[in-house]
């Protein structure tokens, strides 16, 4: 596929250690603030465990002394004592690095739920235009898998971090009291395990950066092949293995760069685990020597072994928890970073303004983040209240775009679009979000009750079953509503148990039942009759007037005679209004209008002079 290999070679910027610290500080809060009382309880347990560390090696040195102190080869009752208390702490020990483990687990789902609805809550809050861009849905991505994947990997590696640290330095006091310098020493056997657990992380976290788009687009062409929309289409076309053939194409290149990076990683961790065994094994033929010094005693000698291995095992956990805070940390960038995205206010921040009675666009001027020319060029209009404007124009000239821009939904480029003479910013917009209500093109067939579905347009009167089934009867949607077999409760989509599916004009007739619900000062309707019959879209255009009521209709439709009662008609063509004026008014000008108007209507008169000739060779 072209243009993601130039993605997955893009070089991944280094993070310094000081945003590493931050980003620690961020994960800690994060698990923190997510599972405050867990998190104490795994704390506890990590003090409780280092102590009991320390007190199993000084245990073990006093029961060795006494043994051999004693010399009659019999076993003093201080050393069964002592050993007694050794079970019951390496028992206690035992019990609360299981107990760690569950809680760890606990601590991660509740950072996961945490993480998860904040990005949610970002995603849902920035504004439209976001959406246009293809870093945003990179970011959104590595968020998305950050909050849903790391958070229990968070929760290990910093709780078991600070458990097998904390455990480990216990053990290693105990070996510092009796011998500082091998104390010392073992504790650089940490070093090269730190340095490979870096390495090894930075490769993975450059890896994923690298995929993302590449995973993307993989997910893309998958949902393809596997939903239930495009099944007919795909299978009419024969076009399934096409799209495989991209799927595989992408995952051996994702195997292929897997494969270097796994091999990577093994030789880094390879030579972190040869030189902290090194270094372990130094200190150990040290303190043989130390003892054949007589700089150690035996009692001593075998206290420090028994510590030796315990802070080994205790380091190497600690490395591995380590490792596993590492890698999560530099996703925590991703998930900070998104989360730190400045989103749009809230409509409740905002407040909500009042409706308005002019809406004027002055010299509007819009362009896509990914596009190098306006889509929409100077654009001079107005619509009053209680008016149904029209908007007309062939394919792409940018009726759509430009009714997203009169509901504030994009923000113009240039120009003033002004409710009222208040200009549309990003804040008087919101402000004014309860007012609109939309039927675009690409509407949303949402996958739940047919209530639900209407209730959509104003969820916060779901209970208000009166006004729901008289928004469905507005929209001609009762019949066959009252029809399914759980009436307006009926479960909509056949992948879910129970689920009914809808022919297309059903699904748009709940559209327009939704947005007759929403009930708006500003009601946009993008091509709202294209899948009904003939006679519901007549019934919808006579009656629009009186369904609307006192409302300001925006009304886009290619088929004319739809909008030839409209108050107020705009032609467009690339991104410009070039006639405007009531039906009469652009006939009369014989422009642009009056050509496509005269183009359906002779397609019709034709079609029904054809039928009147057919009809009459046939009653020949
Ligand atoms: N999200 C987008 N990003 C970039 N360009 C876009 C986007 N949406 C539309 N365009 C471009 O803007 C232009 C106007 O599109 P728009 O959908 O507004 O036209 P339209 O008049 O509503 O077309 P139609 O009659 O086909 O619905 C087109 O050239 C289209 O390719």
């Amino acid at each position: 596929m072209p243009g993601l290999l130039d993605e997955v070679n893009q070089p991944v910027g280094r993070i310094s250690l000081r945003r590493q610290i931050w980003l620690t500080g961020q994960a800690t809060r994060m698990v923190w603030t997510s599972a405050p009382r867990d998190s104490c309880l795994v704390v506890a347990g990590a003090l409780l465990m280092g102590v009991g560390g320390a007190f199993q090696v000084l245990l073990t040195n006093s029961a060795l002394q006494t043994v051999l102190a004693d010399g009659d080869g019999g076993v003093p009752a201080s050393t069964i004592r002592d050993l007694l208390l050794l079970v019951a702490l390496t028992a206690g020990v035992k019990f609360i690095a299981s107990f760690q483990l569950e809680r760890e687990r606990v601590v991660g789902e509740l950072v996961g739920r945490h993480a998860q609805t904040r990005v949610l809550d970002v995603a849902a809050r920035v504004n439209l235009e976001a959406f246009e861009k293809p870093e945003f849905y990179n970011r959104l991505e590595r968020a998305t898998v950050t909050a849903e994947f790391r958070p229990l990997q968070l929760a290990s590696g910093l709780l078991g971090a600070i458990t097998s640290g904390v455990a480990a330095m216990g053990v290693l006091v105990a070996l510092l009291v009796i011998s500082p310098l091998l104390g010392l020493l073992l504790l650089t056997s940490a070093v090269p395990l730190w340095m490979a657990t870096s390495r090894s992380n930075r490769m993975l976290y450059a890896f994923n950066y690298r995929m993302t788009h590449m995973d993307r687009n993989r997910s893309y062409l998958s949902f393809l092949i596997t939903n239930r929309e495009n099944a007919a289409e795909l299978r009419t076309c024969q076009s399934t293995p096409f799209l495989r053939g991209y799927v595989d194409d992408l995952y051996d290149r994702r195997l292929d760069a897997v494969r270097v990076m796994t091999r990577r990683r093994t030789a880094a961790a390879s030579l972190g685990n040869l030189a902290n065994a090194t270094v372990v094994a130094a200190v150990m033929l040290l303190a043989g020597l130390m003892v054949a010094q007589e700089w150690l005693t035996v009692a001593e000698a075998g206290a420090v072994f028994v510590a030796i291995v315990l802070v080994n095992q205790r380091l190497i956990a600690a490395a591995e928890s380590v490792l596993q805070l590492h890698e999560c940390i530099l996703f925590v960038e991703d998930l900070v970073g998104f989360l730190g995205d400045r989103p749009t206010p809230t409509a409740a921040a905002v407040g909500t303004a009042e409706a308005f009675s002019t809406i004027e666009l002055t010299d509007v001027r819009f362009r896509y983040p990914s596009r190098s020319a306006d889509t929409l060029c100077g654009i001079d209009m107005r619509l009053s209240a209680g008016e149904v404007v029209a908007l007309v124009g062939e394919n792409g000239s940018g009726k759509t775009t430009l009714a997203k821009v009169i509901a504030g939904l994009y923000q113009s480029t240039g120009g003033v679009v002004g409710w009222d003479g208040v200009p549309m910013t990003e804040a008087a917009s919101l402000a004014r979000r309860d007012h609109v209500a939309a039927v675009f093109q690409d509407f949303v067939q949402y996958r739940l009750s047919v209530g639900d579905n209407i209730a959509m347009g104003r969820p916060e009167r779901r209970d208000d079953d009166a006004a729901i089934r008289s928004a469905a009867s507005r929209a001609r949607a009762t019949d066959f509503i009252e029809a399914l077999p759980d009436g307006y409760d009926t479960q909509l989509g056949s992948q879910f148990l129970g689920g009914v599916e809808l022919s297309g004009g059903q699904w748009q007739r709940l559209a327009l039942a939704r947005a007759f619900f929403r009930d708006s000062a500003l009601l946009i309707l993008d091509e709202p009759t294209s899948a009904l019959d003939p006679r519901a879209e007549r019934e919808l255009f006579d009656d629009i007037r009186r369904l609307c009521a006192g409302r300001t209709v925006l009304l886009i439709s290619h088929r004319f005679a739809n909008v030839r009662s409209a108050d107020r008609i705009h032609v467009m063509a690339d991104g410009r209004i070039s006639e405007s004026g009531t039906h009469d008014e652009l006939m009369a000008l014989d422009g642009r209008y009056a050509e496509l108007f005269r183009i359906q209507a002779n397609g019709y008169a034709t079609d029904r002079d054809s039928d009147d000739s057919a009809l009459s060779r046939t009653s020949q």
